[in-house]
């Protein structure tokens, strides 16, 4: 509908949204918030939920428009805000934060999730283990959680949080010296991790093989045993390391042990080793390989091995990196070898030193091969490249049989309870890979998840159908999806590709061209396989994730689980009795009949058994999800987590939900929505009538009422918006013009009073303004008077002070003056008596002026007084 929201598909953001301006036939104009225009097909565009809140839904279920790009938008606003958990029905979504998040983690949280049933919390892996744990207590059934996802989507991570979880919630309280079992299953992981994880371009810890962790519980919950079994590990990377990748961790860590060790295992700089020095990255940043070391060894204690043992196995780990350092030359003979020089012998000397082995032997081990005929056993020499590439399985087989028994080897120290009533399995395995080459690898990984998906649509059509039982709906035309067809092609027997490649490797002239053109021959009309039209070697399947091209030159060899005879022959014979247990003598038969064994049926075989175990089981979804390539946080890159999506098995979850009822609504939730269709429901108390008088009122068919809930088609939610939409368009145009009606007169009247005031005002002002002023003229003149008699005051004042004082002070010195002359005169007299008594006769003149003199100058001196 013209003005409607709409989500249209976008090559670079998957899914873009925008109004829609225009609709002509099959295409429409959509305009973007950047004000860009699109023109997309009406097929392809997805209405919008006007009513999507920000911060999204903790459940995919809960969305209005339960398709991609709500799907997409809902976990990318989430990520935004660090909530990276996102609940799709019982199935938990985990978006790799690429950062640390430890407040999701802690006791406290684990505590808060005991017992909460699923969905009253946020989503968390807790919730998801507290769950199985609550099933497998309250039902009896086993329980198995899934996780899945692309390498360095989080797969590992999400694994140890729950079994952290089942651990704390099964743990015993034990006080004695022996470490529980749930501690030894934890303890595990980091000599896993160590012996099978490497840093790959697109994960700094990859595991390098999948895991299947199962913990045994008693009738009281309590764990009471655990068995890991892992799958196909990477025998490839002991000997092949691409730039800039790393090997295994472990031979990195023994290269940086304490001295005497590395001393003692004629190490050195990592840097020297031909297996680690392919590829320049040695050193990673966030891990230190040395405290690795003290780690890994300390955790290998912890799951039983002895100090006897532990050397050993660095024995064996040191001795594969000598190996992986001789180079062949040209022997004497034709097409013959021998150690290239005198470094080369050095290294064989200390491989052959390290696993306890003659060193002649080891030598013509490597460059000599026995071939039995009916009469007779002939030697015959390899040339160079053959030594190396015999030198090369030597090691691969060496390691991969050191990681089975490091395993074998956990899972006894670990101990199984062969009485224990029920399992939670934690299934940690690669997700489907599509790189732009594929090998036998990806054959095997992508089998694995077509298996996994098989068993993840089987239940999430289950969990369907118990939803629409429960709510007492029809269900009976729901379609089922199902990739049963790619199964058979790749595993049928006879006549699929694993038995195809089987028979190849039974036959001596087989080459991978032989096999390719067998495969072409065989599903010629198979509508899963096809032939790439430029290759002659390479075929297509298609996957329920998509299309994936293998490239089969390396299929044969990858395929032959063959250990070379004269290796067996020469490692079953070490004095070192770890090497020779690796190396068991083969039964008798074996030996003689075929040398061959296939990886494949052997991988198909366990694969096979580990859906057994999952088809015993109830089993819960942990789907991880890569935002990025370049592991940073707060990325998220639609594209690619589309893509991990559909992968994952999500965007079919939703498809088999879509096939039913994909929208349904709590019967308040319904009302609350869409009582507008139909206002006089609101003061109905009976809710299904309520709901039934809507969609009646809407035109709307084939959805159904269950029990608590309105179940609609695909498109329904759409069409009931869009009748609101609608609805509320007329009545926000009727509001519109009423508040503009409203609002003009508000105006207007304030307006029209405004001038009123004003005028008045102005007019008050200026009555104001002249009274003011003839009141200032007043009062300045009151003030000009006071002024002018107040000056006159004062002066007048201060002459009369004046005056006064002058008086005064005249006054005053008069009366001292003559106070003054009358004490000279009294003293002059004084004085003359004075005189005059001394003489006693009438003085002379000279003595009655001296006299006077003096009379005078006291009188002067009393003057100056
Ligand atoms: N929940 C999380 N919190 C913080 N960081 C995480 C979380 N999940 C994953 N990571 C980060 O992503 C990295 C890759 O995760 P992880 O090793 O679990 O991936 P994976 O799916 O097991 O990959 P692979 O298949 O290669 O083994 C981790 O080393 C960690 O740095």
């Amino acid at each position: 509908m013209v003005g409607s929201e709409v989500w249209v598909e976008d090559p670079d953001d998957a899914w873009v949204d925008g109004e829609v301006l225009e609709i002509n036939g099959d295409e429409i104009k959509v305009k973007r918030t950047s004000n860009k225009t699109i023109v997309a097909k009406t097929s392809s565009a997805h209405p919008k939920d006007p009513e999507f809140s920000p911060t999204g839904v903790d459940d995919m279920t809960k969305l209005a428009y339960l398709h991609e790009p709500g799907v997409l938008q809902n976990l990318k606003c989430r990520y935004d805000v660090n909530e990276i958990y996102t609940y799709t029905g019982s199935i938990l979504i985990a978006v790799n934060p690429f950062q640390r998040l430890p407040h999701l983690y802690n006791l406290q949280v684990m505590q808060k999730y005991k017992g909460v049933a699923l969905g009253e919390l946020s989503p968390h892996p807790f919730a998801i283990a507290d769950s199985a744990y609550r099933q497998m207590i309250n039902e009896s059934i086993s329980q198995a959680i899934l996780v899945s996802g692309e390498s360095g989507a989080g797969k590992t991570e999400s694994t140890k949080m729950l079994m952290r979880y089942l651990a704390y919630m099964g743990g015993k309280v034990d006080n004695t010296e022996e470490r529980s079992v749930e501690q030894k299953v934890l303890e595990s992981n980091p000599v896993l991790e160590a012996f099978g994880n490497a840093k790959t371009v697109r994960n700094n810890n990859s595991s390098r093989f999948g895991k299947f962790v199962e913990l045994q519980f008693d009738h009281r919950g309590r764990i009471s045993g655990a068995a890991i079994r892992t799958y196909l590990l990477e025998r490839s990377r002991v000997c092949q390391v691409s730039d800039p990748e790393r090997n295994y961790h472990c031979f990195y860590m023994l290269c940086a042990a304490p001295k005497e060790d590395v001393d003692k295992y004629k190490l050195g700089n990592p840097k020297s080793f031909r297996y680690l020095n392919q590829s320049n990255c040695i050193a990673l940043d966030a891990i230190n390989d040395a405290e690795e070391y003290v780690a890994t060894r300390r955790a290998m204690g912890v799951v039983g091995m002895n100090q006897e043992e532990q050397d050993a196995i660095f024995r064996v780990v040191a001795g594969i990196l000598h190996l992986g350092n001789v180079e062949f030359a040209k022997g004497k003979e034709i097409d013959s070898s021998q150690p290239k020089d005198d470094k080369s012998r050095s290294h064989l000397k200390n491989a052959a030193e390290l696993f306890m082995c003659d060193e002649k032997a080891l030598e013509e081990s490597l460059c000599k091969r026995v071939f039995v005929t009916r009469d007779e056993t002939i030697t015959k020499a390899l040339d160079p490249d053959a030594a190396a590439l015999s030198r090369d399985a030597l090691a691969k087989i060496v390691y991969s049989k050191l990681f089975d028994w490091l395993v074998e080897k956990i899972n006894v120290a670990i101990g199984q309870d062969s009485d224990s009533k029920f399992l939670i399995g934690v299934l940690d395995i690669y997700g489907f890979e599509s790189f732009k080459t594929n090998s036998f690898e990806q054959f095997c990984i992508n089998l694995t998840n077509e298996k996994l998906q098989q068993h993840f649509n089987q239940h999430v059509f289950k969990m369907e159908q118990e939803e629409y039982e429960r709510e007492k709906i029809d269900w009976s035309y729901i379609e089922f999806v199902d990739n049963q067809d790619i199964l058979d092609l790749i595993e049928k027997k006879p006549g699929g590709i694993i038995a195809l490649l089987d028979e190849a490797c039974m036959f001596p002239r087989s080459t991978h061209e032989t096999f390719a053109q067998k495969l072409y021959q065989t599903f010629k009309d198979n509508k899963r396989f096809s032939k790439p039209k430029l290759s002659r070697t390479d075929f297509t399947i298609c996957h329920y994730a998509g299309d994936v091209t293998y490239q089969t030159d390396l299929f044969l060899d990858k395929n032959k689980d063959y250990v070379v005879p004269e290796h067996q022959a020469l490692l079953a014979a070490s004095k070192c009795s770890f090497v020779s247990s690796l190396f068991p003598p083969l039964p008798e038969e074996s030996s003689k009949s075929s040398k061959f064994s296939s990886i494949g049926s052997a991988f198909k075989q366990q694969l096979q058994s580990l859906l057994e175990t999952l088809n015993s089981t109830e089993p819960h979804y942990v789907r991880c999800v890569k935002p990025n390539n370049v592991l940073k946080p707060a990325i998220f890159e639609n594209n690619n987590v589309l893509q991990q999506l559909r992968c994952g098995g999500v965007m079919e979850a939703i498809r088999i939900s879509c096939a039913g009822f994909p929208s349904r609504k709590q019967f308040h939730e319904f009302i609350d929505r869409f009582a507008i269709l139909a206002p006089e429901v609101r003061s109905k108390s009976d809710k299904i009538a309520a709901c039934k008088k809507i969609l009646e009122k809407s035109n709307l068919g084939g959805y159904q009422i269950g029990k608590t809930k309105v179940f609609l088609r695909a498109g329904q939610m759409a069409e009931l918006d869009g009748q609101r939409a609608e609805i509320l368009g007329r009545s926000s145009t009727k509001i519109q013009r009423k508040c503009c009606t409203y609002m003009c007169r508000k105006k207007f009247v304030s307006l029209r009073s405004s001038a009123i005031q004003i005028q008045a005002f102005c007019r008050g002002q200026l009555g104001r303004h002249l009274y003011e002023g003839m009141r200032r003229e007043a009062a300045s003149l009151n003030i000009q008077k006071y002024t002018r008699r107040f000056i006159k005051r004062k002066s007048y004042k201060n002459l009369w002070f004046s005056a006064v004082s002058i008086q005064a002070s005249l006054r005053a010195l008069s009366a001292r003056n003559e106070l003054r002359f009358r004490k000279q005169t009294l003293a002059a007299i004084v004085i003359q008596q004075y005189f005059w008594s001394c003489y006693s006769r009438m003085p002379t003149e000279a003595e009655h002026n001296f006299s006077l003199s003096v009379v005078t100058v006291f009188v002067n001196m009393s003057a100056g007084f």
